[in-house]
């Protein structure tokens, strides 16, 4: 069975269709990038697959189940995760208190501030960020870390979540080339670590070639290709990108 199932799926916002008809499965452990010119639809379906965004028509069933039919947060939480350009860390916490956030979903606000002071929930943040090279800054405000070692933090309050799909949009966009390959490279040996599903926006598609087995293409809000990373060719790739600017 697919993790993700979307069946004819259609967003359309007053008069723009930015999702039409869209149809595609997403097995266990797969690592699919999603590329497309600017407009072609690309947040509109991440924002769908994270339960944000209704779409009008259509089904989208997660890990069989339909997404409207996950009711409580916590539920959610154990399946989608959500990696923002920002990060979404509380500057003024400790990071020890930023990676145990990845808990929230399944022990509540307040539990999960209380916790803070087991050993166990200590052990669980450490392992976490030992993983991302940070145990040496448990205790450390978030806000004194550099913007590199800020993003390793995220990534450990997602190892902290364990969610069966990482869904991110345009992670990368606004880092520089070395500090986006480092992103990239720690959350793409992560997921496959924990045998986790990653769906990504990517601008670049030379990212996207690098670290994803499957590129989807989106164009007006279609599913342009989908193919293994091995099957696409330049020509895939010129169409993709030019039949939008001859249409301009
Ligand atoms: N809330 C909204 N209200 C109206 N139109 C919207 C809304 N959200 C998206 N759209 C439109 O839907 C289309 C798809 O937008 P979307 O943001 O999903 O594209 P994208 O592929 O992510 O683009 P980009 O690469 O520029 O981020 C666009 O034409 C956009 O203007």
């Amino acid at each position: 069975m697919p993790l993700i199932e979307l069946n004819n799926i259609t967003k359309q916002f007053e008069r723009k269709i930015a999702l039409s008809s869209l149809s595609f499965h997403v097995k266990k452990g797969e690592m699919v990038a999603l590329i497309g010119p600017s407009g072609a639809g690309k947040s509109t379906l991440l924002n769908t697959l994270a339960g944000i965004t209704a779409p009008n028509t259509g089904t989208y069933l997660l890990d069989g189940v339909p997404i409207q039919h996950y009711k409580k947060r916590k539920e959610l939480a154990k399946k989608i995760g959500v990696i923002r350009q920002q990060f979404d860390l509380i500057a003024s916490l400790p990071v020890i208190q930023n990676v145990l956030a990845g808990r929230l979903g399944e022990w509540g606000f307040f539990k999960s501030m209380l916790s803070l002071f087991l050993p166990q929930d200590k052990q669980l943040a450490a392992n976490a960020l030992n993983r991302v090279g940070l145990l040496d800054k448990l205790y450390d405000q978030t806000s004194k870390l550099s913007g590199g070692e800020q993003q390793r933090v995220a990534l450990a309050r997602l190892l902290v979540q364990s969610p069966a799909v990482i869904l991110a949009d345009e992670p990368v966009a606004s880092l520089d080339p070395a500090r986006a390959e480092d992103v990239l490279a720690m959350l793409t040996k992560l997921v496959k670590e924990e045998g986790q599903t990653l769906v990504m926006s990517l601008h670049s598609v030379e990212y996207a070639k690098k670290y994803f087995s499957r590129i989807i293409a989106l164009r007006d809000g279609e599913v342009f290709f989908d193919l293994p990373t091995s099957e696409i060719t330049k020509e895939h790739l010129a169409e993709l990108y030019l039949l939008k600017e001859m249409a301009l």
